[in-house]
């Protein structure tokens, strides 16, 4: 397959579907409520499922998503993704490099990479990414992060600099939405105020809504 038949990664809220986040809730049922949101980007995080579970859900919430035509991303692992025809991974400091993602998926699937500022956009690029993740945009529980807050301005100062699109990650949500897509990002990835939501279907919309305000030129 050619790189430009890859999928494109949709522009707006980002959504991840995890498993340390509101761990009673199965993930399935997470990712139901996330595409009945309307989420365009899903990205299946599974850092406590055994691996053959995790293998189950991973085919059950990318044939959710191709339903919906939404864009489904697995977090880590390269080979689960092959396995369930995911269309990419996102990878970070602790999984397979990029380069070896981006051969293990060939041409015809996308791959993400945290970075943490401009000069690690451009190495993603040269190892073939597709798009960066880069935060922790504001301070978040939800992981502990190796890195400084940056803020909206450091994140505006990333999107500017770097050569693929950004998706801001960390401490993103309704509150801060139109400020994060005032910074041009491409993407803004949402953990824990989608899946705590009480109606999480009704905050992915609020979220999508909130984004298009601040998006620049919105
Ligand atoms: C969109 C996006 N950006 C960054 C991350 C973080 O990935 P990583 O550094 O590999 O950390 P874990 O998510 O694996 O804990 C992400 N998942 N998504
Ligand atoms: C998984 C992850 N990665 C981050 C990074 O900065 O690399 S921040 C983060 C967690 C984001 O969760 P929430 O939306 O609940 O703050
Ligand atoms: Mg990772």
């Amino acid at each position: 397959m050619n790189a430009s038949l890859r999928p494109l990664l949709p522009p707006g809220p980002y959504l991840l579907c995890d498993d340390t986040v509101r761990p009673d809730m199965p993930l399935v049922a997470k990712a139901e409520r996330l595409l009945a949101g309307g989420a365009r980007v899903v990205q299946l995080r599974m850092k406590r499922t055994p691996v053959r579970e995790a293998l189950e859900v991973a085919r059950q919430v990318v044939q959710l998503c191709r339903r919906a035509g939404a864009v489904c991303l697995l977090n880590d692992r390269v080979d689960l993704a092959l396995l369930s025809d995911a269309h990419g991974v996102h990878v970070g400091d602790e999984d397979v490099p990029p380069e070896a993602a981006r051969s293990l998926l060939g041409p015809g699937r996308l791959v993400g990479v945290t970075v943490r500022g401009v000069e690690g956009a451009i190495a993603a690029r040269e190892a073939g990414a597709d798009y960066v993740g880069v935060g922790p945009v504001f301070g978040t529980t939800t992981k502990q992060v190796p890195a400084p807050v940056l803020g909206v301005e450091g994140l505006a100062r990333v999107v500017k600099g770097s050569p693929l699109p950004v998706v801001g990650i960390g401490g993103v949500g309704l509150d801060n939405m139109p400020w994060v897509a005032a910074t041009g990002v491409h993407g803004a990835a949402v953990v824990s105020d989608a899946l705590l939501a009480q109606d999480i279907a009704e905050r992915v919309r609020l979220l999508a809504s909130a984004f298009e305000q601040g998006r620049v030129g919105g």
